[in-house]
């Protein structure tokens, strides 16, 4: 069974790769790693760090998620990541991807013992 923090990594980390001139990153990317099964997610980021790096995000100050939880966390600082955004005529199951690649403080909710990301919130 994959855990939220499985699930985070398979949906949001990408430390391979660095971020990509490659346009077809995300239309790429969102299929391999499982987000185009019986819809398209409308927006995934993918994390352009080491996992570690990424993990200890979860040990900066708590702020406040979209949801109202308090268990979210910005990084201290800026990060590599590649915005997915599903195209406007995209329809399934052509799923039809926007990548945009950039450098941003990244705020993800962490939870669990150890304490580790397990939903990301957003970019800033
Ligand atoms: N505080 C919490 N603490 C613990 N868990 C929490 C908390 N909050 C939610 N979960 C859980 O997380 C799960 C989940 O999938 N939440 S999700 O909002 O749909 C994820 C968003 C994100 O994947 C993506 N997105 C969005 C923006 C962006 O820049 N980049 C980007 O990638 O879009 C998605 C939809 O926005 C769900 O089980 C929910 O219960």
């Amino acid at each position: 069974k994959e855990t939220p923090a499985m699930k985070f990594q398979r949906q949001h980390m990408d430390p391979g790769s660095s971020p990509s001139s490659n346009l077809n990153y995300c239309n790429q990317m969102m299929v391999y790693r499982n987000m185009t099964r019986g819809r398209c997610k409308p927006v995934n980021t993918f994390v352009h760090e080491s996992l570690e790096d990424v993990q200890a995000v979860c040990l900066q100050g708590s702020i406040t998620c979209k949801n109202g939880q308090s268990n979210c966390h910005r990084s201290g600082s800026r990060v590599h990541i590649t915005d997915c955004r599903l195209k406007g005529g995209a329809k399934y199951p052509k799923c039809e991807y926007r990548t945009t690649t950039k450098m941003s403080y990244i705020i993800v909710a962490c939870e669990g013992r150890p304490y580790v990301p397990v939903h990301f919130d957003a970019s800033v």
